[in-house]
């Protein structure tokens, strides 16, 4: 399993091997070992499976208490993944990263707790799935707008399909202030 940073410090890429012969492919997914040699000393607890269909943005989501660190893989489709380190301690506060997950490409990301995560669907269909550090609490959870304006997050342009709640959120400054 190789490690790559990706731009945010504390964000990892993980570049599982795939095993391709003329059936298909094989590839482990998920190895407690491999994390822990990258450092990653938080335990995943839930396992999440999301289908969009393309212009589909989530986001821009965390949790206040139990922020959950996340472990992202694209199974099928492309997503455009952002996340924003929302650590108030942190030197990157404020800061955003773009990296694109496809199916076709074996990485999975790994964000750490206290980033906000979102993405959007580039393909006609997406299924994501993510392992967590916390459990999911619809109480502790929190939002802020994908468009903050303070944010300057760069999206690429579809007629975005997203939530009442995610259209509705505050930006960033109104809820970070
Ligand atoms: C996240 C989550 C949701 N739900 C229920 C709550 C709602 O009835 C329904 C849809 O939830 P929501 O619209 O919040 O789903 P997303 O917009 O995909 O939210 C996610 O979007 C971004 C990209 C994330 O990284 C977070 O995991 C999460 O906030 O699933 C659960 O039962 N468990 C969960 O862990």
């Amino acid at each position: 399993m190789n490690v790559i940073a990706a731009p945010l410090a504390d964000s990892l890429i993980f570049e599982p091997e795939r095993f391709g012969d003329q059936r298909g492919f094989f590839q482990e997914n998920f190895r407690v070992a491999d994390y822990r040699l990258a450092g990653i000393e938080d335990e995943l607890v839930q396992d999440n499976w999301s289908r969009s269909v393309k212009g589909v943005l989530r986001g821009m989501h965390f949790q206040h208490q139990a922020p959950q660190g996340k472990l992202i893989s694209v199974m099928r489709g492309k997503i455009y993944d952002v996340a924003v380190d929302v650590r108030r301690h942190s030197a990157n506060f404020g800061r955003w990263q773009a990296v694109v997950l496809s199916e076709h490409k074996p990485q999975q990301l790994w964000l750490p707790p206290g980033f906000a995560h979102g993405f959007l669907v580039l393909s006609d269909v997406a299924d994501v799935i993510y392992k967590t550090s916390h459990y999911y609490n619809q109480a502790d959870e929190g939002a802020f707008s994908c468009f903050s304006a303070e944010l300057g997050i760069s999206w690429p342009d579809l007629p975005y399909i997203q939530s009442a709640k995610d259209s509705a959120a505050a930006d960033f400054h109104e809820i970070f202030a």
